[in-house]
């Protein structure tokens, strides 16, 4: 049994006459019925009933046909993602920051080195802060970054990860979780102002802590500004401060042990996590197929 076998098979179960899928098929009328019949004697079930007047699935035959589907759209597309993949060679590069690599980069590249084993993939650790910047002057084709409340028009956006924003403490007792203990942090008119914060420096997520300051009326005392939400979750750990950080940082570093979570009276928004890529590079089909296996990657996992 072959792809063209199965084919040829569920072209007569659509159109149940064996002279038209002749047509379809260009083959002869003893070609396609010499084909249904091996494959009969192979499965040793009749697939189709014939008569003189008309031809009809069996049982059999209508429970053969859904595997028969279902091969052929994946040996198609099996092919498809092959011959794409070996056609395009040359080097797309990527910024992220060092969770983004094993958290969102590692499954899609998984995939992407499997079907495009010809593309090379430079990648750049950094603060996700900096990832707009660095693909509006041009330095990388694509960044994992959080959504900006507002999007350069230049830019597009894909959507993968949703990640909840958390305040954070150190897990161990020390004079900042003391601090934090003393109060109700969940009540409204908790002294945030007195903690010691560890704030980003820039970007999405700064953003969104001054605004959530301003509208909780609340004067920060910033004790570091830093790069990268790994280095405020380990400055918490160590005892440093209170801080912001995506969850899904917190739960992928090695300091999760070490922060534990403040609850608040209202919680920052969701932090949307993906790639981001200048619109006029996403026309280079190396970079658009690379967009396109994380998209399916992620469509798959979320
Ligand atoms: C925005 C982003 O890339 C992450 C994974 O959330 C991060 O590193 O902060």
């Amino acid at each position: 049994m072959d792809i063209k076998t199965l084919q040829v098979f569920l072209s007569v179960s659509d159109t149940l006459s064996f002279s038209r899928s002749s047509e379809q098929l260009h083959m002869s009328v003893s070609a396609v019925s010499r084909s249904v019949q091996r494959l009969e004697e192979e499965l040793g079930r009749l697939l189709l009933e014939r008569d003189n007047r008309r031809v009809r699935l069996t049982p059999a035959g209508r429970d053969f046909r859904s595997y028969a589907q279902r091969a052929v759209e994946d040996w198609l597309r099996t092919r498809r993602q092959l011959t794409d993949g070996a056609q395009l060679s040359g080097e797309v590069s990527l910024y992220c920051s060092v969770t983004a690599t094993y958290s969102i980069l590692s499954p899609i590249l998984e995939s992407f080195r499997s079907s495009h084993p010809g593309v090379e993939i430079l990648l750049h650790t950094g603060d996700p802060a900096d990832g707009i910047e660095k693909l509006l002057v041009g330095q990388y084709d694509v960044a994992v970054t959080g959504r900006p409340a507002q999007l350069n028009p230049r830019l597009a956006f894909l959507p993968l990860q949703e990640s909840a924003m958390v305040f954070c403490m150190p897990a161990a007792d020390c004079a900042v979780r003391r601090q934090v203990l003393e109060g109700d942090s969940s009540a409204r008119e908790f002294d945030w102002g007195s903690l010691p914060f560890i704030v980003p420096e820039r970007g999405v997520t700064r953003d969104m802590l001054d605004l959530w300051f301003e509208s909780c009326a609340i004067k920060p005392r910033i004790y570091a500004q830093v790069a990268g939400h790994e280095a405020i979750v380990a400055m918490v750990g160590l005892g440093l401060g209170v801080g912001i950080a995506p969850e899904l940082v917190i739960r992928a570093g090695g300091m999760a042990e070490r922060v534990s979570q403040i609850p608040v009276w209202e919680s920052l928004p969701a932090l949307s996590i993906g790639l981001c890529a200048p619109r006029k590079t996403l026309m280079d089909p190396l970079v658009k197929s690379f967009w396109d296996v994380a998209a399916s990657t992620f469509a798959r996992t979320v």
